[in-house]
């Protein structure tokens, strides 16, 4: 309990034991503050049926290519509710130590309780952590001080509930799941998660919470008005603006698993700062942990082959808490080899850099070698050639991953270039073929540091060029 009241963040500098080691450092801190991470008007969602479409596809699209969205305005909370909340946790934080004493555990099993440490390091923020589903069983295990404490986050976790089950409602009618799909047990459970970080003398060297991706099925939370949120996108970390009341939405892996890899699962972590402290709350809707976890059958056909086997939900979790993360997800993966990611060669990366940087190829097309389990260069296209040139170059019936340098002019008459990355599945292809290469994608992008944009074709049409000329603009 010592370790919650120390002041060591008044000491510079930072001392030893909150040190990361370098590789797992945030790097540049000074990423951009993305505006991109879309906002979803949530206003509609119940009333004319277009503007639902709309919103439900806004969802799948955010889904797919970001992991994560921001909802702003509409979405049902009333304001002041989110300012009490965030007000309360605050306080909460801020009550003398002998308040808070009885609630400090290092038990990981215990429910509503009071802990520090992320990840392997001894860090100094502060967690609290207690379920908030139902309600009526939860409550009485909740801290007594800030009197306004139950209220506050009582209301406060019933409109969250409802908001999280809606927007799940929308995701199920836009996959063409049936309605409820994910109510009772694959949401049964709501854990409560407040973060406080002091402010830290050198945030170079640290971060609030490491870099992972949410085991549940999806979170939502409140970030509440100091920047310390990235989600890994495109090869690179980017900032999620903190934006008044808004509710920040992310794809945990079970997720990502019923949808079959379909939906991104996105890596996020919190960087610390010098000046604020930050209190940030997660609402974790979680699996009940017998519920039985699939991809849905309807999700599933011949160019959508099932990735991952039935599992439950506690058997994933209980590796994810062991900090096996990348293993939680591989041992619930059909094919343990094939969900085993391949290596990247060296040439790989190196031709990849090579067209980023000197910019001396027009393409690269890239093959999964089973015998060395790696991604290797197959093709490498000169500047000369022609988009036809590439497409002519990839398998018919056989997967590829590609990268394509894409130069064009803007309306304002500028040359600009972006580096497209294709990931060629043609339905035709075999079954084995076409997990082999989605179960390496992700592993195989990270290496590419610099794409821009992201392609998935099962079909010349999907990838024309068009398709990349309405993207880059
Ligand atoms: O503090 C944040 O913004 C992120 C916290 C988070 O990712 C988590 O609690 O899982
Ligand atoms: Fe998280």
């Amino acid at each position: 309990m010592e370790k919650l009241v120390s002041s060591w963040y008044n000491v510079q500098p930072l001392p030893d034991n909150y040190i990361f080691p370098p590789d797992a450092r945030p790097g540049k801190l000074d990423v951009p503050l993305c505006t991109n991470i879309p906002v979803i008007d949530m206003g509609g969602a119940e009333a004319e049926a277009h503007d639902r479409a709309s919103i439900i596809q806004q969802m799948l699209n955010a889904s797919e290519e970001f992991g994560f969205f921001q909802q702003v305005i509409n979405h049902g909370i009333p304001e002041n509710l989110l300012k009490d909340t965030m007000g309360v946790f605050k306080e909460f934080f801020e009550l003398p130590v002998e308040d808070k004493a009885s609630l400090y555990s290092e038990d990981p099993n215990k429910n509503c309780r009071l802990f520090t440490s992320s990840g392997n390091y001894d860090w100094e923020e502060a967690h609290f952590w207690h379920s908030c589903h139902p309600l009526e069983q939860c409550i009485q295990f909740w801290p007594q001080k800030p009197i306004t404490y139950r209220e506050h986050v009582g209301a406060c976790s019933t409109q969250v509930r409802k908001v999280a089950l809606n927007i799940l409602q929308l995701i199920s009618e836009g996959l063409g799941l049936e309605p409820g799909y994910f109510r009772d047990e694959l949401s049964q459970v709501s854990l409560l998660s407040v973060n406080y970080y002091p402010p830290c003398p050198d945030p170079s060297l640290t971060l609030g919470v490491p870099k992972h991706c949410d085991p549940n099925l999806i979170t939502i939370l409140l970030q509440g008005d100091v920047n310390g949120l990235q989600v890994f996108k495109d090869g690179e970390w980017i900032g999620v603006e903190p934006l008044p009341n808004a509710l920040v939405v992310n794809i945990g892996y079970q997720l990502k698993i019923i949808r079959n890899g379909k939906l991104k699962c996105a890596e996020h972590r919190a960087v610390t700062n010098s000046r604020n402290a930050r209190t940030s709350t997660a609402f974790f809707f979680t699996p009940s942990p017998d519920c039985l976890i699939k991809p849905a059958g309807a999700l599933i056909n011949a160019s959508n082959p099932q990735l991952y086997k039935a599992f439950q939900y506690k058997e994933f979790f209980t590796n994810y808490a062991m900090k096996q993360e990348a293993k939680a997800e591989q041992l619930v993966h059909i094919y343990p080899n094939a969900s085993c990611a391949m290596g990247v060669s060296d040439d790989s990366k190196n031709t990849f850099m090579e067209l980023q940087r000197k910019k001396v190829h027009r393409y690269v097309i890239f093959k999964v070698d089973e015998k060395k389990r790696e991604v290797v260069v197959e093709k490498i296209g000169g500047p000369a050639e022609s988009y036809d040139d590439f497409a002519a170059a990839l398998p018919e019936n056989d997967c590829r991953y590609a990268v394509y340098d894409f130069d064009f002019v803007t309306s304002e008459n500028c040359q600009k270039s972006k580096i497209f990355f294709i990931a060629w599945s043609p339905s035709t292809s075999r079954i084995r073929a076409k997990m082999l290469y989605a179960t390496s994608k992700d592993r195989f992008r990270r290496e590419l540091d610099g794409i821009h944009y992201e392609i998935q074709a099962t079909d010349p049409s999907e990838m024309d060029l068009e398709v990349l000329r309405d993207r880059a603009h």
